[in-house]
C-alpha cells in the first residue's frame, strides 16, 4: 500500500488543472485503497488515465450505473456511490417527497467484491436525507429487490449489483416506485441531481448509523416468506407428479447467489432437487472457475455444470447469472452432447408455457386481453405465435426497463401481461416481479420439463413442435469486444456518412432503421417508432431475402452485439439446417461487410 502521507505532499504532474483534480480527489476520499491507487498512479506518471478518470464520469446505461471497480469518477467506488446516493435521494424528495418519507428506499446486494460495502454507503445517504431504508442484511439475487420495491410500496430501489460482468466491475441498478427499473426522464433527472450534490457529507462515511437509526429496517426473512409465498402462484398442476418426475436436472448459480434461492423455487414447486456444481455453488467474487461468469456465453460458461450432469446423469442443466436474474437451459441430446439453447430458443418456450399454462388456469380470460413483450433485438418467435392466437404482442428497446414499464402501462389499461423476454437469456415469467427473474423461471422451466420427460418428450422436441406450429424463428447472435469507444464511433459513422448503405455484399436492404437518430426508412415519416436513444449504436438492416440484422453497442459491457434472425412460413419446405446455414451467410456478410473486425481490431466472442 501507498504511504497516504504523501495525500499531504505537493502534488506537481506538469498539469494545474490535473494537481488540482487530484487534491480535490485525495481531500474528499477516506477510502485508503481508493487513494492509495491514484497515488500508485501519479508515482507512475500515468496522467493521462488519471485525467480521464478524474474529468468524466459514469453515465446511466441500459442497467444503471455499471463500472470497473477504482478509484475516479468514471469507476464504482465509495465517492461516486455516495455522490450517486446524495443526488438520487434528493431527487426522490423533489419527485415524490411523502412516498420516500413514508416508505423510503429497499436496497440490495450481490456478493461480489464491495457489493455490501456500496449498499451501506448508499443507505447511509438515504437515512442521512430522512429516507427509511429497508437495507437487505445479505446477498440476494435481483429480483427479490425489484420484488420488495413492490410490496412495501417503497419510493425506489437499489441494487448493487454488476450481474455477469468480470469481477472487477460493480453497479448501481436503480428502480422506481413501480417496481421497475428507471427510465427516462428519471435517469436525466437522477444525472442531474448527482451533479447538484457532489460535495460530500462528513456524516456521509459513517456507517455506525446503520445500527443506531430508526429509520433502517432489514427486509430479508419477510422478503424471503412473501417472495416464496407469491410463486405458489405459478405452480400449475399436481405437485406430486413433479416429485415423482423421471428428469434429473442440474443447476448451477456460476458462482453468484442462486443457490440457496433456486432451493427453495424447486421446494415450492415440488420438484425434486436438482444436482449441484460443487465447485460453483457458493458465492465467490472471484469467480474462479470461468472466465467470464455468464451462462450466455454458453458451453465455455457451463463447462462444469456439464462435467457435473454428466457424473450424475442429468438430462437438463440450467443456471443463473451470478446475481441471478437472468436463465441458462441446455439439455442433452440423442448423442450425448450437450445443446445449450439460446436465449431465443428459450424465451419461445418459456413464452409457450407461460401461455398454455395461463389458459389452462384462467380459460376465460379473452386472448385479446392477454400480452407478451420481447426487446426488438430478439426473435419475433412470440410476434408469430401472438398473430397466430390472437394475443397482443409489443417490442421494446434493449434492456428490461423498457419491457417492464411497457408491461406496467399496459397492466394499468386492464391487460394481463404473461410473459416479457429479451434474447440475453432475461425472462419475466408473470407480474410478481417487474424485471427479469431467473429465480421463478427456473422452476417454471423445470417443471415443464418435467412434465415432458414424463410423457417420453424432451425440451428439444418439444421447441421443434412450436416451429412446426408457428415456423422456424433461426436466430445467431453473438458480439465483438471492442475498448475502443472511438473505433465504435468510427465503425457507426461509416455506416451513416455517405448515407445508409443500400446493400450489403450480395444482398439488398430494403430498410434501415436508425435508433440513435430516430430514423426508419419503412415509415412515410422516415420516423422510428421506438425511442430515439442517441446514448448507444444501433442499426437495423432488413434484407430482401427476408432475414434481419442489428448492429448495436452494449449499455454494460465493451462490446459491438449483432443479431441476425431468418424466419420460414410454417409449412416452409427448408428444413432448419438450410435456413441456420442461409442465416450463417448473411450474418458472416454483414460482419465483413459492416463492422470489418480485421481492419478494426475487434475481437470476436472465444469458445
Ligand atoms: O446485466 P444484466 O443481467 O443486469 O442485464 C442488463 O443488460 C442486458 C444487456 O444489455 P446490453 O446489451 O446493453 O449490455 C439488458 O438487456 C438487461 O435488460 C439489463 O438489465
Ligand atoms: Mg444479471
Amino acid at each position: 500500500m501507498q504511504d497516504l502521507s504523501a495525500k499531504e505532499a505537493d502534488i506537481k504532474t506538469g498539469s494545474n488543472k490535473l494537481d488540482e483534480e487530484i487534491q480535490s480527489w485525495l481531500s474528499i476520499d477516506r477510502n485508503e485503497n481508493t487513494c492509495a491507487e491514484i497515488l500508485k498512479m501519479v508515482n507512475e506518471r500515468n496522467y493521462s488515465e488519471l485525467e480521464a478518470m478524474l474529468t468524466n464520469r459514469m453515465a446511466f446505461g441500459t442497467a444503471g450505473l455499471r463500472a470497473r471497480m477504482g478509484p475516479g469518477y468514471t469507476c464504482m467506488n465509495d465517492v461516486t456511490v455516495i455522490q450517486t446516493s446524495q443526488g438520487f435521494g434528493k431527487y426522490l424528495l423533489e419527485a415524490q417527497e411523502s412516498l420516500a418519507k413514508e416508505n423510503g428506499i429497499a436496497i440490495g446486494f450481490d456478493a461480489r467484491h464491495n457489493s455490501a460495502r456500496f449498499a451501506k454507503l448508499a443507505a447511509v445517504a438515504m437515512i442521512r436525507l430522512g429516507i427509511p431504508v429497508h437495507l437487505f442484511s445479505d446477498y440476494t439475487p435481483t429480483p427479490l429487490l425489484a420484488y420488495s420495491v413492490r410490496k412495501y410500496k417503497t419510493a425506489a430501489g437499489i441494487m448493487i449489483t454488476a450481474s455477469h460482468n468480470p469481477k472487477d466491475d460493480n453497479g448501481y441498478k436503480v428502480f422506481w416506485s413501480n417496481g421497475a427499473q428507471i427510465i427516462p426522464p428519471h435517469d436525466r433527472n437522477i444525472a442531474q441531481h448527482i451533479l447538484e450534490n457532489l460535495e460530500i457529507h462528513p456524516e456521509a462515511w459513517n456507517l455506525d448509523l446503520l445500527g443506531t437509526s430508526k429509520l433502517r429496517s432489514d427486509p430479508y426473512a419477510d422478503i424471503f416468506s412473501s417472495y416464496y409465498k407469491d410463486l405458489e402462484s405459478y405452480v400449475v398442476g399436481d405437485k406430486n407428479c413433479l416429485a415423482s418426475s423421471k428428469l434429473k436436472l442440474t443447476y448451477t448459480p456460476m458462482h453468484g447467489v442462486g443457490q440457496k434461492f433456486m432451493k427453495q423455487s424447486f421446494d415450492v414447486f415440488g420438484l425434486n432437487q436438482f444436482v449441484s456444481v460443487l465447485e460453483q455453488c457458493d458465492p465467490d467474487p472471484d469467480f474462479p472457475t470461468v472466465i467470464f461468469p455468464n451462462p450466455e456465453e454458453g458451453k465455455s460458461a457451463l463447462d462444469l455444470a456439464m462435467k457435473a450432469a454428466d457424473a450424475n446423469g442429468s438430462d437438463v442443466i440450467i443456471a443463473n447469472d451470478p446475481d441471478a436474474d437472468r436463465l441458462a437451459c441446455a439439455e442433452r441430446s440423442e448423442s450425448g452432447s450437450w445443446h445449450v439453447f439460446n436465449g431465443n430458443e428459450l424465451g419461445s418456450m418459456l413464452g409457450t408455457i407461460a401461455y398454455e399454462n395461463f389458459k389452462s388456469t384462467n380459460p376465460t380470460i379473452p386472448n385479446e386481453k392477454l400480452y407478451m413483450v420481447a426487446s426488438t433485438v430478439s426473435s419475433k418467435f412470440l410476434k408469430s405465435m401472438s398473430q397466430r392466437e390472437g394475443f397482443m404482442f409489443e417490442e421494446c428497446l434493449t434492456g428490461f426497463k423498457w419491457m417492464a414499464n411497457y408491461a406496467l402501462r399496459k397492466m394499468a389499461e386492464g391487460y394481463t401481461c404473461l410473459f416479457a423476454y429479451e434474447e440475453s437469456i432475461g425472462y419475466m415469467y408473470g407480474t410478481n416481479v417487474m424485471d427479469k427473474d431467473g429465480i421463478s423461471a427456473g422452476p417454471v422451466l423445470a417443471a415443464y420439463a418435467s412434465k415432458l420427460y414424463n410423457e417420453g418428450s424432451t425440451l428439444s422436441q418439444f421447441l421443434h413442435s412450436l416451429y412446426s406450429k408457428y415456423g422456424y424463428h433461426i436466430s445467431n447472435d453473438s458480439y465483438y469486444l471492442c475498448y475502443d469507444p472511438p473505433t465504435i464511433q468510427t465503425i457507426f459513422r461509416a455506416l451513416r456518412e455517405n448515407g445508409y448503405p443500400t446493400s450489403c455484399g450480395k444482398y439488398k436492404v430494403v430498410n434501415i432503421r436508425d435508433v440513435t437518430t430516430g430514423y426508419d426508412s419503412s415509415f412515410e415519416d422516415k420516423k422510428s417508432v421506438l425511442p430515439t436513444d442517441p446514448s448507444c449504436q444501433m442499426l437495423t438492416f432488413s434484407f430482401d431475402n427476408g432475414c434481419v440484422g442489428t448492429l448495436r453497442t452494449s449499455g454494460t459491457e465493451p462490446k459491438i452485439k449483432y443479431y441476425t434472425e431468418i424466419i420460414s412460413p410454417p409449412q416452409s419446405e427448408l428444413s432448419k439446417d438450410e435456413l441456420a446455414k442461409q442465416l450463417l451467410d448473411l450474418k458472416n456478410t454483414l460482419i465483413e461487410t459492416f463492422l470489418q473486425p480485421e481492419k478494426y481490431g475487434l475481437k470476436a466472442k472465444t469458445g
